[in-house]
Protein backbone atom coordinates (compact mmCIF):
# COMPACT_ATOMS: atom_id res chain seq x y z
CA UNK A 1 0.00 0.00 0.00
CA UNK A 2 1.31 3.52 -1.03
CA UNK A 3 2.16 5.82 2.33
CA UNK A 4 -0.71 8.56 1.43
CA UNK A 5 -0.31 10.12 5.09
CA UNK A 6 -0.09 13.80 4.37
CA UNK A 7 4.04 15.24 5.30
CA UNK A 8 3.72 17.22 8.27
CA UNK A 9 3.80 21.33 7.58
CA UNK A 10 7.21 22.75 7.37
CA UNK A 11 7.40 26.14 9.47
CA UNK A 12 10.23 28.68 8.90
CA UNK A 13 10.09 31.69 10.75
CA UNK A 14 12.04 34.75 10.38
CA UNK A 15 13.30 38.08 12.24
CA UNK A 16 12.10 40.56 10.10
CA UNK A 17 9.40 41.24 7.50
CA UNK A 18 12.24 41.71 4.67
CA UNK A 19 13.15 38.54 5.44
CA UNK A 20 10.11 37.12 5.63
CA UNK A 21 9.12 38.87 2.36
CA UNK A 22 12.39 37.63 0.25
CA UNK A 23 11.56 34.53 1.39
CA UNK A 24 8.28 34.16 0.27
CA UNK A 25 9.49 35.18 -2.90
CA UNK A 26 11.88 32.94 -3.27
CA UNK A 27 9.74 30.19 -2.83
CA UNK A 28 6.83 31.01 -4.59
CA UNK A 29 9.59 31.75 -7.44
CA UNK A 30 11.01 27.62 -6.99
CA UNK A 31 7.57 26.37 -7.32
CA UNK A 32 6.91 28.53 -10.33
CA UNK A 33 10.63 27.43 -11.95
CA UNK A 34 9.10 23.70 -11.61
CA UNK A 35 5.56 24.20 -12.72
CA UNK A 36 6.69 26.02 -15.94
CA UNK A 37 9.26 23.24 -16.77
CA UNK A 38 6.99 20.64 -16.16
CA UNK A 39 3.59 22.21 -17.64
CA UNK A 40 4.59 25.61 -19.61
CA UNK A 41 2.10 27.74 -16.71
CA UNK A 42 1.67 28.39 -13.55
CA UNK A 43 -1.39 28.17 -11.07
CA UNK A 44 -1.65 29.71 -8.46
CA UNK A 45 -4.72 31.06 -5.65
CA UNK A 46 -4.01 34.06 -3.54
CA UNK A 47 -5.74 35.17 -0.49
CA UNK A 48 -6.58 38.95 0.54
CA UNK A 49 -6.26 40.52 3.97
CA UNK A 50 -2.34 40.98 4.75
CA UNK A 51 -0.94 38.66 2.34
CA UNK A 52 -0.78 40.90 -0.80
CA UNK A 53 1.60 43.66 0.46
CA UNK A 54 3.71 40.87 1.86
CA UNK A 55 4.22 39.55 -2.14
CA UNK A 56 5.86 42.51 -2.56
CA UNK A 57 9.77 41.38 -3.06
CA UNK A 58 8.30 39.85 -6.18
CA UNK A 59 8.00 43.21 -7.84
CA UNK A 60 11.39 43.77 -9.87
CA UNK A 61 12.37 39.70 -8.99
CA UNK A 62 14.01 38.30 -11.77
CA UNK A 63 13.23 34.96 -12.80
CA UNK A 64 9.41 35.76 -12.52
CA UNK A 65 8.09 34.82 -15.61
CA UNK A 66 4.37 36.59 -15.55
CA UNK A 67 2.98 35.61 -18.40
CA UNK A 68 2.80 31.93 -17.20
CA UNK A 69 1.20 32.99 -13.99
CA UNK A 70 -3.06 31.78 -14.12
CA UNK A 71 -4.33 33.42 -11.16
CA UNK A 72 -7.26 32.55 -8.97
CA UNK A 73 -8.70 33.49 -5.72
CA UNK A 74 -8.36 31.34 -2.60
CA UNK A 75 -11.01 33.62 -1.31
CA UNK A 76 -13.21 36.85 -2.35
CA UNK A 77 -15.72 39.45 -0.93
CA UNK A 78 -18.95 39.67 -3.55
CA UNK A 79 -18.76 43.49 -3.60
CA UNK A 80 -18.18 45.49 -6.98
CA UNK A 81 -14.08 44.23 -7.83
CA UNK A 82 -13.38 48.27 -7.33
CA UNK A 83 -14.91 47.88 -3.88
CA UNK A 84 -12.40 48.57 -0.94
CA UNK A 85 -13.05 45.45 0.15
CA UNK A 86 -12.35 43.57 -2.83
CA UNK A 87 -9.75 40.90 -2.34
CA UNK A 88 -8.94 41.30 -6.10
CA UNK A 89 -8.64 45.25 -5.73
CA UNK A 90 -5.96 44.77 -2.95
CA UNK A 91 -3.84 42.11 -5.27
CA UNK A 92 -4.19 44.68 -7.94
CA UNK A 93 -3.27 47.76 -5.84
CA UNK A 94 -0.61 45.63 -4.29
CA UNK A 95 0.78 43.94 -6.85
CA UNK A 96 -0.43 43.04 -10.30
CA UNK A 97 -0.76 46.79 -11.19
CA UNK A 98 2.64 46.61 -10.73
CA UNK A 99 4.10 43.84 -12.70
CA UNK A 100 3.88 42.82 -16.47
CA UNK A 101 1.36 40.14 -15.71
CA UNK A 102 -1.30 39.72 -19.10
CA UNK A 103 -5.06 40.83 -17.58
CA UNK A 104 -6.37 37.68 -18.56
CA UNK A 105 -4.36 36.05 -16.61
CA UNK A 106 -6.18 37.17 -13.91
CA UNK A 107 -9.60 35.10 -12.86
CA UNK A 108 -11.36 37.18 -10.09
CA UNK A 109 -15.34 36.49 -9.76
CA UNK A 110 -18.14 37.94 -11.64
CA UNK A 111 -19.76 40.57 -9.53
CA UNK A 112 -22.42 40.91 -11.73
CA UNK A 113 -23.34 37.56 -10.28
CA UNK A 114 -23.60 38.59 -6.81
CA UNK A 115 -27.87 38.04 -5.99
CA UNK A 116 -27.02 34.80 -6.83
CA UNK A 117 -24.74 32.99 -5.47
CA UNK A 118 -25.05 29.89 -6.40
CA UNK A 119 -24.90 30.78 -9.84
CA UNK A 120 -21.42 32.97 -9.14
CA UNK A 121 -19.95 29.80 -7.57
CA UNK A 122 -21.03 27.81 -10.54
CA UNK A 123 -19.44 30.56 -12.99
CA UNK A 124 -15.85 30.84 -11.20
CA UNK A 125 -16.07 26.56 -11.16
CA UNK A 126 -16.42 26.83 -14.65
CA UNK A 127 -13.49 29.12 -14.48
CA UNK A 128 -11.45 27.07 -13.02
CA UNK A 129 -12.42 23.94 -15.21
CA UNK A 130 -11.47 26.05 -18.13
CA UNK A 131 -7.79 25.96 -16.44
CA UNK A 132 -7.78 22.75 -14.94
CA UNK A 133 -9.95 21.40 -17.75
CA UNK A 134 -10.34 17.88 -15.49
CA UNK A 135 -13.59 18.15 -13.82
CA UNK A 136 -14.07 15.09 -15.37
CA UNK A 137 -11.09 13.09 -14.58
CA UNK A 138 -9.53 14.04 -11.91
CA UNK A 139 -11.57 15.21 -8.71
CA UNK A 140 -10.46 18.44 -7.87
CA UNK A 141 -8.05 20.87 -9.52
CA UNK A 142 -4.71 20.98 -8.51
CA UNK A 143 -3.18 24.21 -8.02
CA UNK A 144 0.76 24.33 -8.52
CA UNK A 145 0.62 27.00 -5.25
CA UNK A 146 -2.03 27.92 -2.70
CA UNK A 147 -1.26 31.33 -0.84
CA UNK A 148 -2.70 31.40 2.17
CA UNK A 149 -3.73 33.90 5.51
CA UNK A 150 -5.00 32.98 8.72
CA UNK A 151 -6.85 35.41 10.95
CA UNK A 152 -6.92 35.66 14.96
CA UNK A 153 -10.33 33.35 14.75
CA UNK A 154 -8.44 30.40 12.65
CA UNK A 155 -10.46 30.95 9.55
CA UNK A 156 -8.32 31.21 6.36
CA UNK A 157 -9.90 31.54 2.81
CA UNK A 158 -13.25 31.98 4.01
CA UNK A 159 -13.53 29.27 5.83
CA UNK A 160 -14.42 29.79 9.27
CA UNK A 161 -14.45 27.98 12.74
CA UNK A 162 -17.48 26.29 12.76
CA UNK A 163 -19.14 26.99 9.98
CA UNK A 164 -21.00 24.30 8.14
CA UNK A 165 -18.66 24.71 4.94
CA UNK A 166 -15.86 23.05 6.42
CA UNK A 167 -17.50 20.13 5.66
CA UNK A 168 -17.97 20.90 2.24
CA UNK A 169 -16.90 17.57 0.70
CA UNK A 170 -18.00 17.89 -3.01
CA UNK A 171 -17.69 21.69 -4.73
CA UNK A 172 -14.68 23.19 -5.52
CA UNK A 173 -16.52 26.69 -4.95
CA UNK A 174 -18.48 27.75 -2.30
CA UNK A 175 -20.30 31.19 -0.99
CA UNK A 176 -21.51 31.93 2.66
CA UNK A 177 -23.85 34.74 3.24
CA UNK A 178 -23.29 34.83 7.28
CA UNK A 179 -19.53 35.56 7.10
CA UNK A 180 -18.76 36.63 10.84
CA UNK A 181 -15.66 38.91 9.57
CA UNK A 182 -17.37 41.80 7.63
CA UNK A 183 -18.62 41.61 4.51
CA UNK A 184 -20.72 38.60 5.08
CA UNK A 185 -21.00 37.54 1.78
CA UNK A 186 -18.07 35.82 -0.01
CA UNK A 187 -16.86 32.81 -1.68
CA UNK A 188 -14.54 30.44 -0.88
CA UNK A 189 -11.94 27.34 -2.47
CA UNK A 190 -13.37 24.50 -0.44
CA UNK A 191 -11.22 22.39 1.44
CA UNK A 192 -11.01 19.71 -0.92
CA UNK A 193 -9.70 22.04 -3.81
CA UNK A 194 -6.80 22.99 -1.26
CA UNK A 195 -5.98 20.16 0.34
CA UNK A 196 -5.15 18.49 -3.79
CA UNK A 197 -2.77 21.38 -3.85
CA UNK A 198 0.75 20.76 -4.72
CA UNK A 199 2.14 23.06 -2.29
CA UNK A 200 0.08 25.65 0.24
CA UNK A 201 2.12 28.31 1.75
CA UNK A 202 0.64 30.52 5.12
CA UNK A 203 1.70 33.51 5.40
CA UNK A 204 1.34 35.10 9.05
CA UNK A 205 3.33 37.79 10.90
CA UNK A 206 3.09 40.24 13.80
CA UNK A 207 2.26 39.69 17.58
CA UNK A 208 -1.61 39.88 17.55
CA UNK A 209 -1.41 36.35 15.60
CA UNK A 210 0.69 34.65 17.96
CA UNK A 211 -2.21 32.64 20.02
CA UNK A 212 -4.00 31.79 16.97
CA UNK A 213 -0.78 30.24 15.56
CA UNK A 214 -0.08 27.92 19.14
CA UNK A 215 -3.34 26.65 18.46
CA UNK A 216 -3.36 26.32 14.66
CA UNK A 217 0.14 24.67 15.00
CA UNK A 218 0.53 23.17 18.18
CA UNK A 219 -3.10 21.54 18.66
CA UNK A 220 -4.25 21.12 15.33
CA UNK A 221 -7.01 18.45 17.02
CA UNK A 222 -9.17 21.64 18.25
CA UNK A 223 -10.10 21.79 14.42
CA UNK A 224 -9.35 25.38 13.74
CA UNK A 225 -9.77 26.22 10.02
CA UNK A 226 -6.16 26.43 9.24
CA UNK A 227 -5.17 23.56 10.59
CA UNK A 228 -7.42 21.12 8.37
CA UNK A 229 -5.20 22.67 5.60
CA UNK A 230 -3.24 19.31 5.26
CA UNK A 231 -2.70 18.96 1.46
CA UNK A 232 -2.39 15.28 0.47
CA UNK A 233 0.43 13.24 -0.53
CA UNK A 234 2.31 14.28 -2.15
CA UNK A 235 1.20 17.58 -1.29
CA UNK A 236 3.45 20.31 1.44
CA UNK A 237 2.30 22.42 3.77
CA UNK A 238 4.60 25.47 4.29
CA UNK A 239 4.51 28.26 6.79
CA UNK A 240 6.17 31.34 6.20
CA UNK A 241 6.20 33.77 9.78
CA UNK A 242 7.63 36.28 11.31
CA UNK A 243 9.48 35.30 14.97
CA UNK A 244 6.39 37.39 16.49
CA UNK A 245 3.67 35.30 15.29
CA UNK A 246 5.53 32.07 16.09
CA UNK A 247 7.11 33.33 19.98
CA UNK A 248 4.27 31.13 21.82
CA UNK A 249 4.76 28.18 19.16
CA UNK A 250 6.43 24.77 20.11
CA UNK A 251 5.93 23.12 16.92
CA UNK A 252 9.98 22.62 15.05
CA UNK A 253 11.05 25.31 12.84
CA UNK A 254 13.28 24.52 9.75
CA UNK A 255 15.72 26.67 8.36
CA UNK A 256 14.78 27.93 5.39
CA UNK A 257 17.91 28.34 2.50
CA UNK A 258 17.47 31.01 0.07
O1 LIG B 1 -11.06 38.04 5.41
C1 LIG B 1 -9.99 37.54 5.12
O2 LIG B 1 -9.07 37.29 6.09
C2 LIG B 1 -8.01 36.35 5.93
C3 LIG B 1 -6.93 36.69 6.95
O3 LIG B 1 -6.57 38.04 6.76
P1 LIG B 1 -5.36 38.75 7.53
O4 LIG B 1 -5.51 40.21 7.22
O5 LIG B 1 -5.52 38.44 9.00
O6 LIG B 1 -4.10 38.20 6.94
C4 LIG B 1 -7.49 36.36 4.49
O7 LIG B 1 -6.53 35.35 4.33
C5 LIG B 1 -8.68 36.17 3.55
O8 LIG B 1 -8.26 36.11 2.20
C6 LIG B 1 -9.60 37.35 3.72
O9 LIG B 1 -10.74 37.30 2.85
Amino acid sequence: MPNTTPHPPVLCSFATSTELCDAVAHFIIKAQKEAVEKKGRFSVAISGGSLPKQLNALIGKAGVKWDKWQVFYADERVVPLDHPDSNHKLCMDELFSKVPIPADNIHPIDPSLADDLEELCDAYEKELIREFAQKDSARFPIFDLILLGVGPDGHTASLFPGHALLTEEDRWVAYIEDSPKPPPKRVTLTFPVINHAARVAFVASGEGKADTLKTVLDKPEEGLPASRVRPAHPGQLYWFCDDAAVSKVEYPRTQYKL
